[in-house]
């Protein structure tokens, strides 16, 4: 890297402190900034006590602390090292070494020509010796470490004389939180200074960066934007991630700098708050066989391109995305799913990243197991299987894993929902019409779901929904295994397996002339219910799972005393209502990582005391029934609250409406 430049003309010595959110802002401090930076390191050197003249400290770590050092480093290592050496292939033969270190400026690794680190090691410019300010003065490592900022330093602006030799541009490395784990530095002989090296380093440094950030989000989705969509794919591109639910986890420097957001802000966003899209879109675009970039707007209302990773848990989605493509590829145009069923194809999608094979629903509870046991002996084996359970309790995930484990898995999964669909064009969308079939807008013909289903596994969810109408015509579907579009005179021969679900009595149903009773029959080869949350025994397993699902990138727990609570609580919206539960609650711990009262939303909160009060009125009649005396009906009830208080005084106070000292008179004990 032999130049002419002088240095004392560097345009670009350090970045300011805006290029720490995007390299698009990186800009020039002026050489008044640049010298006032050196000045206050020179200040905070002599504060370390450091006298220019001092030898530098050679002593390198041993060994085995070498050996640890590279073990604490080694997420930062395996992704800096391929970076590194495109880095040294650029100024091979210049005099110069590539050099990586940890937070606190120990050298973990370094690259260079043979000659220039021969009299680097003269300065100690090894592994395992420490290029802090305490160290070593004013230095490209030190300073940039102390500044949080790319830094270069040339030659007698180092503190220590011995190091006046050298030139050095250092650029630090953030993890996805933002905090700096390492620096990336480029050194050299002070008269191989080139004022492109500074450039060179933090692009590096922002690529290892973008490489240890997509390793953080392995299982989540992330999104990979620009305003011009050619620079999608290059070091220019902001990169965002979200939870499978849309929740934002986190941005690169140029994600933030684009978004014009710091961290801080962005953590109450969604996917579809930051991009206008909705999540379950999202997935849709990637259900189609040629998705392209996406176009979405951002809240400042620039508009972007960007592509989308969808890394979900157990790769579920991507294997509904490649079947989709695959079936795109062969299927004539006329047979390709058309977009009917909206909130049913949604909700697919949505459940379609979370699930995989029946095993995966088998958290421990007994009635669970027994029904997984049941299904598994039916699999493959053309008998309808009809799963009962209360809104929420996981009927259409276990349609979806039954599919993924049957012999059709191969085959598309269709699933509609009978309650979503009016009423005047569930007929059209489960047999499809012809062109013409319909005067007005939708005149050209579809394929129904029905079709669209052929060779695989057609979902009726809420069938006990579907119009009475059109119960004799699917039973007859499902009788001659023929379907004949709207408007058409030709059958079609169809081969799907039938799966429905319902959360009403189909008997009930059938006792008031709602339901076919021929129909009920033939759906119900195999009936399963699915237990509420309430009734379930693997509560804690459970929660568990949701909470990884729903937080990729940190742990979270419940804390003993609120899994208490989600144990005696009746869960009317079962699955769904605590998996929204704990989507909020980990929002509102944060950094807490432990989930506790007070992240718990008030409804429910409001819910629990409701339902504790009742229970106390319960147990209060019965004292009073049994001939209790008022003494002894009031210190019951006070225990009892302190127990379900966990023997909290204040807030069993709060609870029954009276003064802390009433609670310890009647109960003194409690004091
Ligand atoms: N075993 C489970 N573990 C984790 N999450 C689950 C489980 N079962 C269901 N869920 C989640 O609960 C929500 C509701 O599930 P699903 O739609 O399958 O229920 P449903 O019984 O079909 O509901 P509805 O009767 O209202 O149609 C979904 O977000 C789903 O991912």
């Amino acid at each position: 890297m032999q130049s002419s430049d002088n240095p004392d003309q560097r345009s670009v010595s350090h970045a300011t402190q805006a290029s720490k959110q995007g390299n698009d802002a990186r800009g020039t401090l002026s050489a008044c900034d640049d010298a006032m930076m050196i000045e206050e390191s020179r200040q905070r050197s002599k504060a370390y006590g450091l006298s220019e003249a001092e030898k530098p400290d050679f002593s390198p770590i041993g060994r085995p602390d070498l050996a640890l050092l590279l073990d604490q480093n080694r997420i930062l290592h395996t992704h800096a090292i391929p970076v590194m050496e495109t880095l040294y292939e650029q100024i091979i033969n210049t005099h110069n070494m590539v050099i990586l270190t940890d937070v606190n400026g120990l050298i973990v690794h370094t690259l260079g020509d043979d000659d220039f680190l021969e009299k680097a090691n003269r300065v100690a410019l090894k592994p395992g010796v420490t290029w802090s300010e305490a160290s070593k003065g004013t230095n490209a490592i030190g300073t940039a470490i102390a500044e949080q900022l790319p830094v270069q330093i040339h030659a007698h602006e180092h503190f220590l004389v011995a190091n006046h030799f050298l030139t050095c541009s250092a650029a630090p490395i953030l993890d996805h939180r933002g905090n700096v784990i390492g620096v990336l530095d480029v050194t050299g002989d002070q008269s191989s200074f080139h004022k492109h090296t500074m450039a060179l380093v933090r692009m590096s440094a922002q690529m290892i960066e973008n490489h240890l950030f997509l390793a953080a989000f392995q299982d989540a989705i992330t999104l990979h934007f620009n305003t011009r969509p050619e620079f999608v794919g290059t070091l220019m591109e902001g990169i965002v991630s979200f939870s499978p639910s849309g929740k934002f986890l986190s941005a690169n420097r140029t994600g933030l700098f684009q978004l014009g957001l710091p961290m801080s802000a962005l953590q109450s966003h969604t996917f579809s708050s930051l991009f206008g899209l909705s999540i379950t879109a999202l997935f849709d675009h990637y259900r189609t066989a040629m998705p392209g970039l996406l176009n979405l707007c951002m809240p400042s209302g620039v508009r972007v391109y960007g592509r989308a990773q969808l890394h979900v848990a157990n790769n579920a989605f991507h294997r509904s995305v490649e079947l989709v493509r695959a079936n795109a590829a062969t299927e004539p145009e006329a047979h390709k799913p058309a977009v009917a069923g909206k909130t049913a194809d949604n909700r697919t999608s949505q459940i379609a990243r979370r699930m995989s094979g029946l095993r995966y629903l088998n958290t421990g509870d007994p009635q669970v197991a027994a029904l997984i046991e049941k299904v598994n002996k039916v699999l493959g084996r053309d008998i309808p299987i009809l799963i009962m359970g209360e809104t929420g309790t996981g009927k259409e995930l276990l349609a979806q894993a039954i599919h993924n484990d049957s012999p059709r898995a191969s085959g598309p999964f269709v699933a509609v929902n009978c309650a979503s669909i009016p009423e005047t064009l569930i007929e059209s969308e489960l047999f499809g019409y012809e062109d013409g079939a319909f005067t007005g807008a939708r005149k050209k013909g579809a394929v129904g779901k029905i079709l669209q289903a052929n060779g695989g596994t057609l979902f009726l969810d809420e069938i006990g929904d579907m119009p009475f109408s059109l119960q004799s015509r699917l039973l007859r579907v499902l009788q001659e295994r023929m379907v004949t579009p709207l408007g058409s005179t030709k059958s079609i021969t169809v081969n799907v397996e039938l799966i429905c679900a319902t959360n009403r009595n189909l008997r009930d149903l059938i006792t008031k002339g709602e339901f076919r009773e021929d129909l009920y029959y033939r759906l119900n080869g195999l009936v399963v219910k699915l237990p509420p949350l309430r009734e379930r025994t693997d509560m804690d397993i459970v929660v568990e799972k949701i909470l990884i699902a729903e937080s990729a990138s940190e742990r979270y727990t419940v804390a003993p005393e609120i899994m208490a609570l989600f144990k005696l609580h009746n869960w009317p919206g079962n699955f769904r209502q605590l998996t929204n539960l704990l989507r909020t609650a980990i929002v509102m711990a944060d950094q807490q990582h432990e989930i506790q009262h007070q992240h718990l939303p008030d409804d429910f909160l409001e819910d629990i005391e409701l339902a504790r009060a009742s229970e106390q009125t319960d147990n209060t009649k019965w004292l009073v029934s049994s001939g209790a005396n008022l003494e002894q009906v009031e210190r019951s009830v006070i225990e009892k609250a302190l127990a379900s208080h966990g023997g909290n005084v204040s807030a069993t106070a709060r609870a029954l409406g009276v003064s802390r000292n009433t609670i310890y008179r009647k109960i003194p004990l409690a004091k």
